[in-house]
């Protein structure tokens, strides 16, 4: 019998298929086992696999089977306790005796684990286990923050209304955003955002990838802080076409898409406006394409596969009726929000069996607010992805100070390209970094460019602001001598600039993960457009950051 086998071989990645755990299982030649059967297998053994760490240490099962190793016991020991069809071998098979003659042992620490957990039965765990709401701010135990499921409604297909009707029909409407974050994953209730139009909350872990409205993409997951861009946008009929300068995998480009759909006044037919997408990133762009199909924006969206938007000429006839610019490029991605269904595996430790007394007259239950260290911090962890859907951005892990200087760089050099297009009178540059650099930097250096003073450019403050937004209470941080142009404005200026730009945190009651945006305006009169389109070249200025900022750009690695 392979399964446990098979299954540890994928989790191992001891054939080197890499990728995500869907990939590894499914792209595998030769796999005897049902690819269903391992990917059930190690998918329930990852959720249980906190608990089952201790029970495996406390029963000193590793050290007394010296076949097995810590994912073997894991997964053998999940089927063994918890699967309804127990262990998946023959009788006489040497894995199933090798974990089979421990049951009882293992049997008693599960026990012990789960009372002094404070659960009264193991159906009561293991719907606090698959509703990710396991020992809930009261441990380290739990592994993911509580996110809710964002829905976009995409007005291009339906409504909000006919969702309510439809896909959430028999759903509870709450006004309180708390009892979403706590909800079980079948908890029917909805939450309507207050911030951005057609946009509701759903519980954490709920499962909507199977309804129609999502099959349809009548429904879009999309973070509450990644509709902010677009909205912030603001777009107006007389914004004439749009640029997403980076757009896939294109969450940002169909929200403009749509939200540009949605006031063109009825009797005017056909859009005639378009969005202008670029995504240099060709494999990247093959799914963009396939978002904006879905989302049956591709009337509106015209996509340049394999653009650099860097490269771009603002004169070209082609930008000429382009009104507003969405900027969200590369970035460092420590806003990112892991995903809940990431699979995260804490494995048992041959050393913690060994110094594991297994009495529990340590381990009592657990008293309200106590906190309980099951998970020490350096525990071994085995962490992939579940699939290979693309996300806006990979974070960033390594030589973080040199990367946000790179970033930074190209992200103001793209921001001051944006700036340089004739007819354009709105931006919006975002980021899903928290760091300082990556934002409030990028927008004083911005302003102080000689694209935003020679086009006029200014930061659209918060009193101008959407309703939604003005009203969205996180705006922009200020962090001592990181920027050298800071001289440059009057500590009233900076206020103002700061309390501009907006951000959301991660892992807060708000539910969004990690986000800067900010929008830069103008007035257009002739002379700003002569000025801006006939700078070829553009005079050469070395701003305070000593970054001529229409320089070459070489590039940037991903
Ligand atoms: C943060 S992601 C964009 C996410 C997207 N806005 C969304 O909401 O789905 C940045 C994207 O910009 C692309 N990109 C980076 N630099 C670019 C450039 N100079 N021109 C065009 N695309 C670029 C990257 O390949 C990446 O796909």
């Amino acid at each position: 019998m392979s399964l446990y086998y098979e299954a540890a071989a994928t989790l191992t990645n001891s054939d080197k298929a890499g990728g995500s755990l869907k990939s590894r299982i499914y792209k595998k030649q030769n796999l005897k086992s049902s690819p269903a059967q391992v990917f059930a297998l190690v998918t329930e053994a990852s959720k249980w696999s906190a608990v089952l760490k201790e029970v495996i240490e406390k029963s000193q099962l590793l050290a007394e089977e010296k076949k097995l190793t810590p994912i073997l016991a894991l997964l053998l020991t999940y089927d063994l306790l918890l699967a309804k069809k127990g262990v998946a071998a023959p009788a006489n098979h040497v894995l199933r005796l090798s974990i089979s003659r421990h049951k009882a042992r293992l049997s008693a620490e599960l026990t012990k684990t789960r009372i002094r957990l404070g659960y009264p039965t193991v159906d009561a765990l293991r719907d606090a286990i698959h509703d990710g709401n396991f020992g809930e701010g009261q441990d380290t135990f739990s592994t993911t923050t509580r996110h809710p499921r964002w829905v976009r409604i995409n007005t291009l297909k339906s409504t909000l209304a006919e969702q309510l009707s439809t896909t959430f029909a028999g759903y509870e409407k709450t006004e309180d955003l708390k009892r979403i974050l706590s909800a079980t994953s079948r908890s029917k209730v909805y939450f309507v955002d207050p911030n951005i139009p057609n946009l509701l909350a759903l519980p954490p872990k709920v499962d909507l990838s199977k309804t129609s409205a999502y099959v349809q993409s009548q429904i879009i997951f999309q973070d509450k802080a990644s509709c902010f861009p677009a909205y912030l946008l603001d777009i107006e009929h007389e914004d004439g076409d749009v640029i997403d300068g980076c757009a896939a995998p294109g969450n940002k480009t169909t929200h403009v898409a749509a939200l540009m759909s949605e006031q063109t006044p009825q009797n005017e037919g056909a859009l005639n406006r378009k969005v202008i997408a670029f995504e240099k990133d060709k494999s990247r762009a093959a799914i963009l394409e396939k978002m904006v199909k879905l989302a049956s924006a591709d009337s509106v969206v015209s996509i340049k596969t394999g653009y650099d938007f860097l490269r771009t000429k603002p004169d070209a006839t082609e930008f000429a009726n382009v009104g507003a610019i969405l900027l969200d490029p590369s970035c460092s991605g420590s806003g990112i929000v892991g995903r809940d269904d990431d699979i995260k595996i804490h494995l048992p430790d041959l050393q913690s069996s060994l110094a594991s007394d297994s009495k529990p007259s340590q381990s009592k239950k657990r008293k309200r607010g106590q906190k309980i260290d099951l998970v020490p911090q350096e525990t071994p962890m085995l962490e992939m992805k579940l699939d290979d859907a693309v996300v806006e951005e990979t974070p960033v892990k390594e030589n973080l100070a040199e990367r946000l200087e790179a970033l930074s760089t190209f992200q103001l050099h793209i921001l001051t390209h944006a700036m340089r297009f004739p007819n354009t009178r709105k931006i919006t540059y975002s980021t899903c970094s928290l760091h300082f650099e990556e934002n409030e930097n990028v927008v004083f250096r911005a302003l102080h460019s000689t694209a935003a003073q020679a086009g006029g450019w200014r930061i659209l403050s918060r009193e101008d602001q959407v309703n939604g937004l003005k009203t969205w209470k996180k705006r922009g941080v200020w962090e001592s001598g990181k920027l050298n142009v800071d001289q440059e404005y009057t500590l009233s200026e900076r206020k103002d600039i700061i309390d501009a730009c907006i951000r959301c945190e991660k892992g807060t009651e708000d539910g969004t993960m990690g986000f800067f945006v900010a929008a830069f305006v103008r007035e257009i009169s002739n002379a700003n457009s002569q000025k801006t389109s006939n700078q070829e070249p553009i005079s050469v200025h070395i701003d305070a950051e000593g970054l001529d900022d229409e320089e070459e750009w070489n590039g940037f690695s991903d």
